[in-house]
Order: C-alpha cells, then sequence, then structure tokens
C-alpha cells in the first residue's frame, strides 16, 4: 500500500471476535492499577468500558493499545495472541486509539492531519505535488464516507470546532485498514448537539463493521452507543453486560457493588 491509498479492510462477520484480553495485569511501581483485565470486541459491535475514577479503564485500554506493556495475562487478536511493546505494534494488527487529546496538529489542514505520521513516500519536485494532490482527493474520499461535518479538508484545524476535531481524529483512527478503534472519552468535552454528532460516526463505524472500544463516564451514552459494557472496580473488571435489557441503575449498581433494589410497587398495585 502506497501512502495515498487507504486501505479498505475485508469486515469481518458482524459478531465475530477480533480481540480478548484476558486477566491483564499493570503495575506502575508500588501501584496495581490492573488486577484483572477483562475484555472482548467484537466486529460491528461497540464496547463500553465503565468505571469510577482509577478503576483501571486507562490503564486497560494503554495495553490494548500498545501505550503500555502489560506484566501478565493473555491478549488475543484475531487467532494470534500479542505482547504489544508500542503502539505501531498494536497499529499493525489494525488497533488505533483516540485519546483524549486527539494528538491533531493545529496548524496543518484537515487532510495533511489524516496522513500525519504516513507521509512516507511523498518524494520531490512534481512527485511531491502529484502525490500531494492524490493524498487530498483521497482525504476528501475518506471524510466523505464517513459524512465527517469538516467545511473542507483543506481547513485548518485550528478553525475548527471541538466536535469537528473529534470526527477529523476518528476518520484518521478509523482509515487505514484499522479493525479495531479504541475512544477514551470522545465526548468529554463537547456540547449536546456535538455530541450527538460524534455518537453518529461512532455507529456509522459500528455499521461498516470494525469493532469500536468506548470509555466513557456517561452512563446514557453507553446505553444510546453501546452493544455491550465491561464494568471494572479497582483494576478488576467485574462485570460484562449486553446493554440492551441493562438501564443506568443497573449500571450505577454495577460501578459502585452496591446491589439494585427492586423497584417499589405502584401505588395503587
Ligand atoms: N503513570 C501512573 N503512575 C502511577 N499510578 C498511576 C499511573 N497511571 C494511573 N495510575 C493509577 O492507577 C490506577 C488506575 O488508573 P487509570 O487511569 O487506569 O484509571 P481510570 O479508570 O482510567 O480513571 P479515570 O476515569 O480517572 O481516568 C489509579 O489508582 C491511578 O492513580
Amino acid at each position: 500500500m502506497t501512502a495515498t491509498q487507504h486501505e479498505t479492510p475485508t469486515a469481518a462477520p458482524e459478531g465475530e471476535l477480533l480481540l480478548r484480553a484476558s486477566g491483564l495485569t499493570k503495575s506502575y511501581g508500588q501501584v496495581q492499577a490492573l488486577r484483572q483485565g477483562d475484555l472482548e470486541v467484537r466486529a460491528g459491535r461497540v464496547t463500553a468500558i465503565i468505571g469510577d475514577n482509577g478503576a483501571g479503564k486507562s490503564t486497560l485500554v494503554g495495553c490494548l493499545s500498545g501505550m503500555h506493556r502489560s506484566d501478565g495475562g493473555e491478549l488475543r487478536v484475531g487467532d494470534e495472541q500479542v505482547s504489544f511493546t508500542g503502539p505501531q505494534q498494536a497499529r499493525a494488527v489494525g488497533i488505533e486509539t483516540v485519546y483524549q487529546d486527539l494528538a491533531l496538529v493545529d496548524t496543518l489542514r484537515v487532510w495533511q492531519n489524516l496522513y500525519l505520521g504516513r507521509e512516507d513516500g511523498v518524494g520531490r519536485g512534481p512527485l511531491r505535488w502529484l502525490r500531494r494532490g492524490a493524498m487530498r482527493a483521497e482525504a476528501a474520499r475518506m471524510v466523505g464516507a464517513l459524512a465527517v461535518n469538516v467545511p473542507s479538508v483543506d481547513a485548518r484545524v485550528n478553525g475548527l470546532s471541538g466536535g469537528q476535531r473529534q470526527a477529523v481524529a476518528l476518520a484518521r483512527a478509523a482509515g487505514w485498514g484499522s479493525r479495531i478503534v479504541i475512544l477514551d472519552e470522545p465526548t468529554a468535552a463537547l456540547g449536546v448537539q456535538e455530541t450527538a454528532k460524534v455518537e453518529e460516526m461512532i455507529l456509522r463505524l459500528r455499521s461498516q463493521g470494525l469493532g469500536l472500544v468506548l470509555v466513557s463516564h456517561n452512563f446514557d451514552q453507553v446505553l444510546r452507543v453501546a452493544d455491550d459494557v465491561f464494568v471494572m472496580r479497582s483494576g478488576r473488571t467485574v462485570a460484562h453486560r449486553a446493554t440492551a435489557g441493562t438501564t443506568g441503575p443497573d449500571l450505577v449498581a454495577l460501578v459502585t457493588g452496591a446491589t439494585v433494589e427492586p423497584r417499589p410497587p405502584a401505588p395503587d398495585a
């Protein structure tokens, strides 16, 4: 694949297991941040990870994205057991992560941001300009395919709203043949309308067969967007539920470790 081509992977059948983490552990010095990190990611589904502050969510996704090297446990991507020592290794097996800082370069244009880190082979002289044209056109196609609401691929990122910036980061992560996209609190800083647009984009990627991982403190969002939810407490994955049939109070109870009180009978029952 050249730098200008955006590979469209063959979508895995919906529900196919793309990734399984079992019993991952990770310490930072004396702090054992992850004691039992379990997760499954499936094609065409959104998998949420919830938990209180410090529960170990970021550490778990850091192990999946190659940011952290786990100390123990097993990580399988497809049929392969993997062990990442850096983000490039995770990328090589199709795992991309959108961090809260988005890692965009404000002074560059949208299309240039979509190619960040992938401009090798751009060449010199006339060839360079030809390649730039092809890259820009491919970026426009990527943005169009995902209905990213940016004014133009030539817009500079510093002129975009928070939601548009998030959309560009998401489009970049979803391109390039990725199969799993991890989103760490993608709408934490966004207003209602921009949140809705980002959620639409997440659902569009889901319908294209990607496996999405959503770390979120927003339980309404989790119930709106996710198909499965994994709950973390004190470094452990303590529950896995389908969101269908699960309520907000159920999630609160799972996160806090409280039990859900049975609903009181209606007054005239
Ligand atoms: N670099 C680090 N050095 C030392 N301790 C850390 C480090 N990063 C995280 N921790 C600790 O590890 C534990 C898990 O943190 P982690 O960030 O994974 O939780 P989280 O669920 O993502 O929290 P939040 O929702 O607040 O982001 C916490 O006790 C945290 O203080």
